[in-house]
């Protein structure tokens, strides 16, 4: 499928996104861990997520769909074992559907196999086979990619782990496996990734304690059933927060946005650059916290980012480089080589497809270097997404101050976070 987009005169209006896709992830695996009935209200109904449900229905869980929201009978931190052996499970095109699984896997009493679409395939699953043979799972790979078969143990050896990048799916799985691990699990990183599994296992009963960069789990006997809200998600809304920035006169509020403090690197990147942007309305929503965001066009200059940053808008770095051709001056990129293995190597996609419309991007092996000038439009013409949601939903921005007509091959894929992607799009677009 393919969609043809248009500039537009000004950006307007005050809408919601989708819940967050790494919340909704993490609430449905800990809820079917939990034993008891969980609520997941305002869940995240995409393609992702979906392949995380279906997981949980074919190993045991009772997950129910109504009104948006999810009823979750768990069935405890022991799943229910196969009928035939072993468990296929596919994880379509889910990252974190594949890296978290694995560590629950790694505890159980039985044997799955987890595929995947084309893309998710070729994306490097060694960092997490690593630590979970190190606990004393027997994990067998194609060369480091999928398929993995995971045959579980328990309990699993308790280990220090620690990686040599920030990624919270690697660091979820190995707190995960902790829940059946003989002893205290630590793990330490770099630059502190995402910690919404933290977060949400405390919910849950468990013994996290975190310190900086390290966090240690304690071996769990039960997870209690919680009743959990999901706020939206600030990688969809950036999309928005830069449609409002770059095309002038706009004026956006975008409501009910999480904004945990290692997601919020885009904003925090946004306002050095000069954006008028407003946090208002700040809560806290289920151990997260949440606001809503006005955003109005802004004159911005450029920016150095680095390895420091990188991991609290790894996800938003695609719409970040859309916005460094607005803003004056030459903005830098480096030590974000982890965009190579995303959906797409979002480096090659993100500066072949803005070179085609007239941006001045060029790579570097872990960034980009992006000559940004104030107002500078770009010229419409056919461009692919590579089916990477991400990459298909910056190029839809990019249309916006395009001159003429974008036409978007592979525009689907935005189902896999961002389902109505589009329909928001057309509203605000005046
Ligand atoms: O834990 C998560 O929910 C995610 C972690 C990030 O990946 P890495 O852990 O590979 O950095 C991010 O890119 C992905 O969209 C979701
Ligand atoms: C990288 C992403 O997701 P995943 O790793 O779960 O496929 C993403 O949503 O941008």
């Amino acid at each position: 499928m393919e969609i043809k987009l248009k500039k537009t005169n000004y950006v307007s209006g005050v809408i919601e996104v989708p819940a967050d896709k790494s919340v909704t992830h993490r609430a449905v695996m800990l809820s079917s861990l939990a034993e008891g009935n969980s609520i997941v209200r305002n869940y995240l109904p995409s393609d992702d997520c979906s392949r995380t449900i279906e997981a949980f229905r074919q190993m045991g869980a009772e997950i129910k769909i109504d009104n948006g929201s999810l009823y979750i009978k768990g069935a405890g931190l022991k799943l229910v074992k196969p009928q035939n052996g072993k468990y296929n499970i596919y994880a379509g095109n889910s990252g974190t559907t594949t890296r978290l699984l694995s560590g629950i896997l790694a505890g159980q009493d039985f044997e799955t196999v987890i595929k995947g679409d084309d893309s998710l395939s070729k994306r490097p699953m060694q960092r997490v086979i690593l630590p979970l043979l190190q606990m004393g799972a027997d994990i067998k790979s194609n060369d480091g990619l999928l398929p993995l078969i995971i045959k579980g143990k328990t309990p699993l050896k308790a280990i220090n782990y620690e990686s040599d990048k920030s990624t919270a799916q690697v660091k979820s799985a190995v707190l995960f496996a902790g829940l059946y691990a003989d002893d205290a699990t630590t793990y330490k990183e770099p630059v502190k990734s995402r910690d919404h599994s933290e977060r949400m296992l405390k919910a849950f009963g468990v013994d996290v304690r975190v310190s900086d960069n390290f966090v240690t789990v304690y071996p769990a006997e039960r997870l209690t059933a919680q009743d959990i809200t999901v706020p939206g998600d600030i990688s969809s809304a950036a999309f928005f927060i830069a449609a409002a920035l770059i095309v002038p006169d706009s004026n956006l509020t975008i409501r009910n946005v999480g904004v945990n403090p290692t997601r919020d690197g885009l904003i925090e990147v946004l306002k050095q650059m000069g954006a008028n942007i407003t946090l208002t309305n700040m809560r806290e929503i289920s151990q997260e916290p949440v606001c809503d965001i006005v955003i109005k066009y802004s004159k911005l200059k450029a920016a150095d980012i680095g390895a420091s940053l990188v991991p609290r808008m790894v996800d938003e770095i695609p719409v970040f480089v859309l916005i460094a051709t607005q803003a004056n001056g030459i903005t830098r990129i480096s030590g974000a080589k982890e965009l190579r293995v995303k959906e797409s190597d979002r480096i090659e996609a993100v500066t072949s497809q803005f070179k085609k419309l007239g941006a001045q991007v060029e790579s570097l092996e872990d960034g980009f270097v992006i000559n940004g000038n104030s107002g500078f439009s770009l010229a419409g013409t056919v461009v692919d997404s590579f089916e990477d949601h991400r990459i298909a939903m910056v190029l839809a921005i990019a249309s916006l101050i395009a001159e003429g007509e974008t036409v978007i091959r592979d525009s689907h894929c935005v189902d896999i976070s961002f389902p109505g992607f589009y329909k928001v799009l057309k509203n605000i677009c005046m």
